[in-house]
């Protein structure tokens, strides 16, 4: 995998360094800073004690982690969150429990997102009368088929 230095800022000593769990994987893990107790459904803006310099030509993106969306309901109110390149402030995670009857208590340390570093570019946007033709055209919201039904015989 391509690599790029990402310099780090930690808040304090004690706040972790974002770190890939395992060799290919795409997302740094980020962690609160802070205990948190989050009711059914409440959601709270949380500090990852980590602050970081993102190079010209690269954004971050923080997703969730699926392993506690799956078994807590821990998500992202604005997933996937994006850290752009110069932004020097502290990343923070707008943590939300998605679960409708159970609380979640996250300690500090606790990792609880990941930060996915991509290259991206800058549109020029070009305004036109016609926009070029394409098959998909203006299909969208389920024209190709496959979409979930509210019906109990499942998708169509
Ligand atoms: O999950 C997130 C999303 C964003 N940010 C920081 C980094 C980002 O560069 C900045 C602005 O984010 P965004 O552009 O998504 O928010 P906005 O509501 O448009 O705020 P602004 O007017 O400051 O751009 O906030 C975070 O710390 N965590
Ligand atoms: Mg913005």
């Amino acid at each position: 995998m391509p690599e790029v230095d990402v310099p780090v800022r930690l808040t304090t000593p004690e706040d972790a360094v974002p770190a890939y769990a395992l060799p290919g994987d795409a997302g740094a893990d980020l962690a609160v800073a802070e205990d948190v107790v989050l009711a059914p459904l409440q959601r709270a803006l949380v500090g990852t004690g980590v602050a970081v310099a993102i190079p010209e030509g690269y954004a971050g993106f923080v997703h969730p982690r699926s392993g506690l969306a799956h078994r807590l309901g821990l998500s992202l109110v604005n997933a996937p969150g994006t850290i752009d390149a110069g932004y020097r402030g502290e990343i923070k995670v707008n943590l939300v429990n998605l679960d409708p009857s159970t609380p979640l208590t996250l300690r500090r340390g606790d990792r609880v997102a990941q930060l996915v570093v991509q290259p991206v570019v800058r549109a020029r946007f070009v305004p036109v009368q016609q926009l070029p033709e394409s098959r998909r055209g203006a299909g969208g919201h389920g024209s190709t088929g496959g979409h979930a039904s509210a019906s109990p015989k499942g998708v169509g």
